[in-house]
C-alpha cells in the first residue's frame, strides 16, 4: 500500500520533528537519500559515479537546497557537478557553500552534455504554473538524459496532481517523508516516473490518500474454498441495458462474470443479447448478494433503480441510474452503496460545472461521498475512490485507451461482482478499478499503440487477476 499526505500535513510533521533535531538535520537526511538514488542510477548507467556529469536545476527554496547538498555529496565522490540556478540571487546559502566547497560549479545555462539531471526547482512550496525562469530551465533539459526529481517533478501541484503549464518529466522521483497526492493522481503521477520514498523520520497521522499495490489487491480478491458453492460465492444482479442500449448489459455482465461472484443474474430487456454472448447468465429476478443498477438503462427507469435501493443488499449505481439520485434515499440505507460516476455525472450530482470536478477531482469525490453517504468511485484519468471519513483511494493502474465506450459498463459489472463476493464498498471499488486498469494495459499490450475495445478489457481480466497473484 502506498499512502500519501497533503502538504499541510507534511509541513506540520516536519515542524514537529525539526523542533527536536539540530538545524538542517532533516535536509541532510533528504540530501543523503537523494544522493543515494543518484549514485545507484549513475552506477547502473556508467559503472561508477567518478567522472559523471551531473546537472542540478536549483530553485530558490529548500527544494533547491536538497539538490545542492546532494550535489555536494556526489561531487565528493568525484562527479563533475554543475548547478544552474533559477535565480542566482536566491540560492540556498548552505547548500551552495557545500557544493562549491566540494568542487561543484555554477552555470547560467544547462550544459548540453550530462549523465544525470536533478530537478530541484520546486518542491512542496511550488504554487501554480512554473514561472518563466523555471519553465526556461525545465525546457533546457537535454533529451535522453535521465531526470531525477527532488520531492516531486517541478510544475506538479503536490496536493492535487494538477499541472498548470510546463512541467518537468522525471524518470525517477525521490520524495521525502511521505508520498504527496500529486505523485499518485494524474496528470502529476504520469510525470513522476518511478517514485522512491526516503524516510526522514516524520511521524504522520493515519493516511489521507492510499494507492493499492499488487499484493494488497491479491489479498482482497475472493477465492473459492472446498466448501464454496455458487451461492456462497455470491450472486450479483445486473439491472442494465435497454432496447436502445443492449450492449451495456452485455458488457456489465461480462465484467461481472470475471469478477469472482458465483453467478450473475440479469434483469432487463436485453436478456436475449446477454444470453447470446454469455449463456452462463441467470435471467430474471431472484435473490442476489449485490446489485449493479444503471448501465445503458436509458431514461424513465428511476423507479426500478429506487426499488433496488430499497433492498437491504449492497447496490452499485452507475450511468443512467445516477440521474436524479436522491441523497436522502441513499442516506437512509444501511447496506453499502457504491456510486461510479464519470466527471460529467459527478458534476450533475454535485450541481457544479464539469470543469470544476475535473480541476479538483479529490475534493469532488470526497464531497459526493459526504453528500450521498456512499462510497464514490470517480472515473477518469486517475480513478479515485472516496468514502465518508476514510482515506481516498487512488487507482494507480489504467491507460488513456480506456476512454472508450462501454469500458465503464465492464467496470461496474466487475465492481458489483466483488461486492456480491463480500468486499466492502471501498475495497470493491478499488480492487475493480485496479484490475480494470491492468486488464486494459494487457488488452492494449496485445497490439501496442492501437485502440482497445471494452469487451477486450473484460476478456483480459483473467490476465490482470493472474498478474496480481504472481508478483
Ligand atoms: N521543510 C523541511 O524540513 C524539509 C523540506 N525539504 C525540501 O524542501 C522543499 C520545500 O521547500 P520550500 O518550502 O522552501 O519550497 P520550494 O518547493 O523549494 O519552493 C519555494 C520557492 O519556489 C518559488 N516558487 C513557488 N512557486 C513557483 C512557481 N510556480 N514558479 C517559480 N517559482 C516558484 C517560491 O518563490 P516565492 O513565491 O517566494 O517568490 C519559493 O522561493 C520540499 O519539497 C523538500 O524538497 C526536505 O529538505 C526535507 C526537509
Ligand atoms: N484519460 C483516461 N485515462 C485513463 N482511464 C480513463 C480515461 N478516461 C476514462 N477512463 C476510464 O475509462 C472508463 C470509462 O467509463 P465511462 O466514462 O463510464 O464510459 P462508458 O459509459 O462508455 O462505459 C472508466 O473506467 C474511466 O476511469
Ligand atoms: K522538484
Amino acid at each position: 500500500m502506498r499512502t500519501a499526505y497533503s502538504v499541510e500535513t507534511v509541513r506540520a510533521a516536519e515542524r514537529e520533528l525539526m523542533a527536536r533535531l539540530p538545524e538542517g538535520a532533516l535536509m541532510q537526511r533528504a540530501a543523503a537519500g537523494l544522493a543515494a538514488v543518484c549514485t545507484r542510477l549513475l552506477t547502473r548507467r556508467r559503472g561508477r559515479v567518478y567522472g559523471a556529469r551531473v546537472v542540478l536545476l536549483a530553485g530558490p527554496g529548500d527544494n533547491g537546497g536538497d539538490a545542492l547538498y546532494a550535489g555536494a555529496r556526489l561531487a565528493r565522490r568525484g562527479a563533475g557537478v554543475t548547478a544552474v540556478p533559477m535565480d542566482p540571487q536566491r540560492l540556498h546559502p548552505g547548500g551552495l557553500a557545500a557544493l562549491l566547497a566540494a568542487g561543484g560549479r555554477l552555470a547560467q545555462e544547462v550544459p548540453r552534455r550530462a549523465d544525470l539531471v536533478v530537478d530541484g526547482l520546486l518542491g512542496i512550496g511550488g504554487r501554480g504554473g512554473l514561472r518563466p525562469a523555471a519553465a526556461a530551465l525545465a525546457g533546457q533539459i537535454p533529451p535522453g538524459v535521465p531526470v531525477v526529481a527532488v520531492d516531486l517533478p517541478s510544475g506538479v501541484d503536490a496536493d492535487t496532481g494538477e499541472v498548470a503549464g510546463p512541467a518537468v518529466r522525471a524518470d525517477v522521483t525521490v520524495t521525502f517523508g511521505a508520498y504527496k497526492p500529486g505523485l499518485l493522481v494524474d496528470p502529476g503521477a504520469s510525470l513522476a516516473g518511478a517514485v522512491h520514498l526516503v524516510d526522514i523520520g516524520l511521524e504522520l497521522p493515519p493516511a489521507q490518500t492510499q494507492a493499492l499495490q499488487h499484493a494488497d489487491v491479491a489479498a482482497l480478491l475472493p477465492a473459492p474454498t472446498a466448501t464454496s458453492d455458487k451461492y456462497r460465492r455470491g450472486v450479483v444482479g445486473i439491472l442494465a441495458g435497454s432496447r436502445q442500449y443492449p450492449g451495456a448489459a452485455v458488457l456489465a455482465v461480462a465484467g461481472a462474470l470475471r469478477g469472482g461472484a458465483g453467478a450473475v443474474r440479469y434483469v432487463g430487456p436485453a436478456a436475449e443479447a446477454v444470453l447470446a454472448r454469455y449463456p452462463e447468465t441467470l435471467i430474471g429476478p431472484g435473490r442476489v448478494q449485490a446489485w449493479v443498477a444503471g448501465p445503458g438503462l436509458g431514461e424513465g427507469r428511476a423507479g426500478e433503480v429506487a426499488d433496488l435501493l430499497a433492498q437491504d443488499v449492497p447496490v452499485l449505481v452507475d450511468a443512467d441510474g445516477l440521474r436524479g439520485l436522491d441523497p436522502e434515499l441513499l442516506r437512509t440505507r444501511s447496506a453499502p452503496t457504491l456510486l461510479t460516476p464519470h466527471a460529467g455525472e459527478a458534476a450533475a450530482l454535485l450541481e457544479v460545472p464539469r470543469e470544476s470536478v475535473e480541476a479538483g477531482r479529490l475534493s469532488a469525490a470526497a464531497a459526493l461521498a459526504r453528500r450521498y453517504g456512499a462510497t464514490v468511485l470517480l472515473k477518469g484519468s486517475t480513478t479515485l475512490i472516496a468514502s465518508g471519513g476514510g482515506p481516498v483511494r487512488v487507482n494507480p493502474t489504467g491507460t488513456a485507451w480506456l476512454a472508450t465506450a462501454g469500458s465503464g459498463d465492464v467496470l461496474s459489472g466487475l465492481a458489483g461482482s466483488l461486492l456480491a463476493a463480500g468486499l466492502s464498498g471501498p475495497d470493491a471499488g478499488a480492487v475493480a478499478a485496479y484490475l480494470h486498469g491492468l486488464a486494459a494495459r494487457h488488452a492494449a499490450g496485445s497490439a501496442p499503440g492501437t485502440p482497445i475495445l471494452a469487451h477486450e478489457v473484460a476478456e483480459a481480466l483473467p490476465k490482470a487477476w493472474h498478474e496480481v497473484h504472481s508478483r
